[in-house]
């Protein structure tokens, strides 16, 4: 770009004439473009954003002011987030006149009529779409051959058309209020309560669309994120302006990374890098500018170690659980800046997908109080850091920006040894609060966070052997093969969450990649952990399927102790649909069709036996009549064989007696069909 307005400026140089001071400035041009491109990341964005630019949520319905604060303290709904997710019939101003009307402490019906004259239903702006590029039975589904598992998959697949949206200007008037984000393309949401597109579940929803065969889908929603980077400098937590605060997980390099090997043929793969990589060095560099804390290097003090944490960028109650973060500060009766600190942290903790957990809190993790999410620098998001340094790296190399690639490739050398300095403690890696400069969660109870380096390769191979790796796995056996519903969060059982006895569908993909990557790992093929990943995957498959034939739902996530069960906790009811829960369920079979296949032939024989049993028993039930009549028939006729039998002469041969006859093992029963069942032979 810089070089384009470089030749445009020569040209009129030229054709004006030519004199020294035209070429020097355009000499000068040419030299500060080669320095843009060789300083520091920080001038490497294409849509750079100082932060006052930043776009904040400043709406007097759906972040901030007294129509908010009466409205969510009246309590007209269970949940908070019914509000701010109402469209308004008319525009803010209006609304916000409308209010204005209202008498000081109006009643709760008042409040209640306030909206219900102004609001429209939740949802009400948003579209359901049939995605284009969905089919009743993709191909990777038809494979399943255990007839079961691929009717559970076709049930899972078949809920995408559920959960895609689009944005219905059609449905509200153009100025009409909404907390929408104006996406421009059609996106996939979690499900139940959550009707907007959230950052980090898309990345195992996208898993799911690969296994339905949805590239395109897949595409609409990288490139709804390739909007919000151009359109607000950063990815936020979801799709509605009160999300605009605070980020989440940052997965979208990931994301493309996954998206460009599933869908986009290799001859036009270095083309798309090129097309996408201005959008994740945006991505890269918020997190770095805004997320990034400097940490000492012991080792080389003018070297510091450049870390990540999640801090959101608001001191005020989340608009979406407003009651519940008010109700925090005042049973604890804090002070103004008591206050707005407390926010800052609870938004933080929103802001790291695991809202809440105990891992956040130092003390009691039903106290607010002690929550202190921005003085942490957490294992998973430096292990994800790490791994999207690298990333970065490897598409400027093939970008053809090498000097970029070398500065990527240094940032993750740094990361991974801020990450030995600060996170490692002999065989797990522990969050580290850098303001009281300790680790945290010093019981030692365990979260599976403290394994997260391994989910994304964010340790030295070096150091780490496959055998240390797995005495790391070993010591945590109770946890990690303990529950019949699989791998809970952690050990800590605090009310929330993201704690025990939640088992979330993402975590059990991040434990069969690790159990997987370590088996081809070790020399002698690593049966044990191929096994082990199975047993995570079974877990998960039964755990979802018996919660799917009891409940006819997907849930948001699940109980570790009660197979079928959902989980519980926290700040809402657990959530139906579920995204990343059908994401992780598609994964799982696709990727175990060798394992299912292997007891195809007990599943199916056992299956179609019982078919066929209840189709009998649903004969006879609608031909009673009929049924007696025929058993009377069979009875009479047993009745004369065996009275013929009784009185025919004993053939010493038997090659022609009834008796005889009846045991001749013909070669079509001796064969075993699908699979060894006995019941076959019958
Ligand atoms: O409304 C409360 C919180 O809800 C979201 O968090 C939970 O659901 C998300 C969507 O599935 C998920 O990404 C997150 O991990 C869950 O804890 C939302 O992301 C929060 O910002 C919000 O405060």
């Amino acid at each position: 770009m810089i070089g384009q307005h470089g030749y445009i400026f020569g040209q009129r140089a030229l054709t004006g004439g030519t004199n020294v001071m035209q070429y020097l400035t355009l000499a000068l041009f040419f030299i500060l473009a080669v320095w843009i491109q060789a300083v520091d990341i920080e001038v490497w964005p294409l849509f750079p954003l100082s932060e006052s630019d930043r776009e904040q949520c400043r709406s007097e319905i759906y972040c901030q002011g007294p129509l908010l604060a009466t409205v969510q303290s009246s309590d007209l709904f269970i949940d908070c987030k019914r509000f701010v997710d109402m469209p308004g019939k008319y525009s803010e101003d209006i609304i916000v006149k409308n209010f204005a009307k209202l008498p000081k402490n109006a009643s709760k019906d008042a409040v209640m009529g306030f909206v219900t004259d102004n609001f429209e239903r939740p949802g009400h702006d948003l579209r359901v779409v049939v995605p284009g590029d969905w089919i009743e039975e993709p191909p990777s589904i038809k494979k399943i051959k255990n007839h079961r598992l691929r009717e559970f998959a076709l049930a899972v697949h078949s809920k995408w058309k559920a959960l895609v949206r689009m944005v219905d200007p059609e449905k509200t008037c153009q100025e009409c209020a909404s907390s929408v984000l104006k996406l421009p393309h059609p996106f996939v949401v979690p499900g139940g309560r959550f009707r907007e597109l959230y950052y980090w579940d898309t990345f195992w929803i996208l898993e799911g669309l690969y296994v339905s065969g949805m590239c395109e889908t897949a595409h609409m929603n990288i490139k709804n994120f390739q909007w919000m980077i151009k359109t607000y400098g950063f990815i936020p937590n979801g799709s509605r302006t009160y999300y605009l605060n605070r980020s989440h997980p940052p997965l979208f390099t990931m994301m493309v990374r996954r998206y460009m090997d599933q869908c986009v043929p290799l001859k036009e793969q270095s083309q798309y890098i090129k097309e996408i990589l201005p959008y994740l060095d945006q991505e890269y560099m918020f997190w770095d500018k805004f997320r990034s804390v400097k940490l000492m290097n012991p080792t080389d003090p003018k070297r510091p170690f450049r870390m990540s944490r999640y801090h959101a960028d608001t001191n005020l109650p989340r608009p979406e659980s407003f009651l519940q973060d008010v109700l925090s500060a005042q049973t604890n009766g804090l002070s103004t800046d008591a206050r707005k600190r407390l926010f800052q942290q609870i938004a933080t903790g929103a802001e790291s997908g695991w809202d809440f957990s105990s891992r956040w809190f130092n003390g009691s993790a039903t106290n607010f109080t002690s929550i202190v999410t921005s003085n942490i620098i957490p294992v998973d998001l430096n292990s994800i850091m790490y791994r999207n340094e690298m990333i970065l790296a490897d598409f400027h190399d093939l970008g053809g920006t090498p000097a970029s690639s070398k500065r990527y490739g240094e940032r993750a050398q740094n990361r991974l040894e801020g990450i030995k300095t600060y996170l490692w403690k002999k065989d797990e890696w522990i969050d580290y609060d850098f303001v009281r400069k300790v680790s945290m969660n010093s019981e030692k109870t365990f979260v599976v966070s403290n394994l997260a380096a391994l989910w994304y390769g964010a340790f030295s191979a070096a150091e780490l052997s496959p055998t240390a790796i797995e005495r790391m796995l070993q010591k945590y056996w109770h946890v990690l093969w303990g529950y019949p519903g699989g791998i809970p969060i952690g050990e800590v059982s605090s009310g929330q969450q993201w704690d025990f006895p939640n088992v979330w569908a993402p975590i059990q993909l991040h434990f069969i990649n690790v159990f997987e990557a370590l088996a081809s790992k070790l020399p002698d093929g690593g049966a044990f952990w191929k096994r082990r990943a199975v047993d995570v995957a079974q877990k998960l498959i039964n755990t979802t399927y018996c919660g799917y034939h009891n409940y006819k739902q997907f849930f948001e996530k699940y109980h570790a102790q009660v197979v079928g069960e959902p989980g519980g906790g926290g700040e809402y009811i657990v959530q139906d649909g579920f995204g990343w829960t059908n994401g992780v369920i598609l994964t799982v079979l696709d990727r175990g069709r060798e394992e299912t296949d292997q007891e195809t032939g007990q599943e199916e024989v056992a299956f179609r036996k019982r078919e066929r049993t209840k189709s009998i028993a649903s004969w006879i039930d609608q031909h009673p009549f009929l049924s007696l009549s025929i058993l009377i028939f069979v009875f009479l006729l047993l009745s004369f064989l065996v009275t013929l039998i009784k009185v025919a002469p004993y053939d010493p041969v038997g090659s022609r007696s009834m008796s005889g006859i009846l045991r001749q093992p013909t070669p079509a029963l001796l064969t075993p069909h699908i699979g060894d069942d006995p019941a076959i032979l019958v």
